[in-house]
């Protein structure tokens, strides 16, 4: 049974987590002999496992003079509202992806993040609750609090899994919003093309099927790697292995790299073309900010749409007259039970009528 809260989230807020709770105590227990690194266990993150970017943000939010958005060259603001910023050291990402990695092959049964992504693993489950709490609170919220004062005014908990996507599992994730007050999405490897997330508006505002940005997790890869190559050329010939010299630029110029939202922004990774992409998400929340906007869930509060949607905003999942548009994509997890988008009385003007929409 969910919560009234995931009950909400499950017709509105389009990537319901699961309940955690009731299950974490087993898959915990059965994982605690196995683990790696005990101490990705421990409520504990040592200053070695974050870039000094981060430790720069952070101090310079906590020193009570940064002015949003410019809080400091080492943030960059992709668009309004969305933010990245390099975040973990080599040291941690190798950590983590070895226990993930670890966890995958000890073939322990793991519950899916979301409805809609059929390869990731929850990463409370599996034990790490404490550490992630620590990075939370440590890290994400001093930032959060300043791009995003109401909504990060606290954290109290957090939905926290891992991602992935290749060409021969889920390709990409279709358009939603999160059920998270605010969003940290930082990816973990490996080597990959395409896996563009797509950012577009806010749920119920005129302009939440638009699309206002695309976020390149190659994007440093590619300018860094013109760089990198012509100043390592000449190692790079000495290399023995062209295929590891390619993942050690990979690694350098884009693994580490975190993007920060409010969940209630439209967004969807786009499909993979080669490799593979793993992400940790975290999903903050805010009791507090809940409790006091109780109506952020209904649909009276959805505006009516302005006009037709950005065909790369809409949802096969969510959206009443995406086949309208689009055709049926393949290699998605879910399908279109929970179609609700437009809510109706709010549809643009000309919307299409319901035999082509359904
Ligand atoms: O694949 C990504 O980077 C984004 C995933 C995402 O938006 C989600 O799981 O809610
Ligand atoms: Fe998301």
């Amino acid at each position: 049974m969910g919560t009234v809260t995931s009950l909400f989230a499950r017709w509105w807020n389009t990537v319901p987590a699961l309940e955690e709770d009731e299950e974490e105590a087993d898959a915990t227990k059965r994982y605690r002999p196995l683990r790696k690194h005990p101490e990705l266990f421990q409520a504990r993150v040592p200053a070695t496992w974050v870039a000094p970017e981060l430790l720069e943000i952070v101090n310079a939010c906590k020193s009570g003079n940064a002015k949003k958005p410019e809080i400091c060259s080492a943030l960059r603001v992709e668009v309004k509202d969305v933010y990245s910023f390099l975040c973990f050291s080599p040291e941690f990402v190798k950590l983590f992806v070895s226990e993930i990695e670890n966890f995958y092959a000890s073939g322990i049964p793991a519950r899916r993040p979301n409805s809609m992504n059929n390869y990731g693993v929850i990463v409370n489950e599996i034990g790490m609750r404490p550490m992630i709490t620590e990075f939370q609170q440590q890290y994400i919220w001093p930032i959060a609090k300043v791009l995003f004062p109401e909504e990060a005014s606290q954290f109290d908990s957090h939905h926290s899994f891992i991602v992935r996507y290749t060409a021969a599992e889920d390709l990409g994730l279709d358009m939603h919003t999160d059920d998270s007050d605010v969003t940290f999405n930082v990816c973990l490897g490996y080597d990959f093309t395409g896996a563009t997330l797509t950012f577009c508006g806010y749920m119920g505002a005129p302009d939440h099927r638009q699309a206002t940005h695309v976020y390149s997790h190659e994007e440093q890869l590619r300018v860094r790697s013109v760089c990198l190559i012509l100043m390592l050329g000449f190692l790079v010939r000495f290399c023995a292995k062209a295929a590891r010299a390619k993942a050690m630029l990979a690694w350098i110029a884009e693994i580490g790299r975190a993007v920060l939202h409010l969940g209630s922004r439209r967004h969807g990774a786009d499909d993979i073309e080669n490799g593979t992409r793993m992400n940790l998400i975290i999903w903050s929340h805010n009791s507090a900010w809940r409790r006091a906007h109780p109506s952020r869930l209904r649909r009276e509060y959805y505006s009516k749409e302005a006009g037709p949607p950005d065909p790369v905003c809409l949802s096969y999942t969510h959206d009443r007259d995406f086949l309208a548009y689009k055709e049926k994509p393949s290699g998605r997890a879910s399908g279109r039970n929970r179609a609700w988008c437009p809510p109706p009385g709010k549809e643009y003007e000309n919307f299409p009528d319901s035999d082509e929409t359904m």
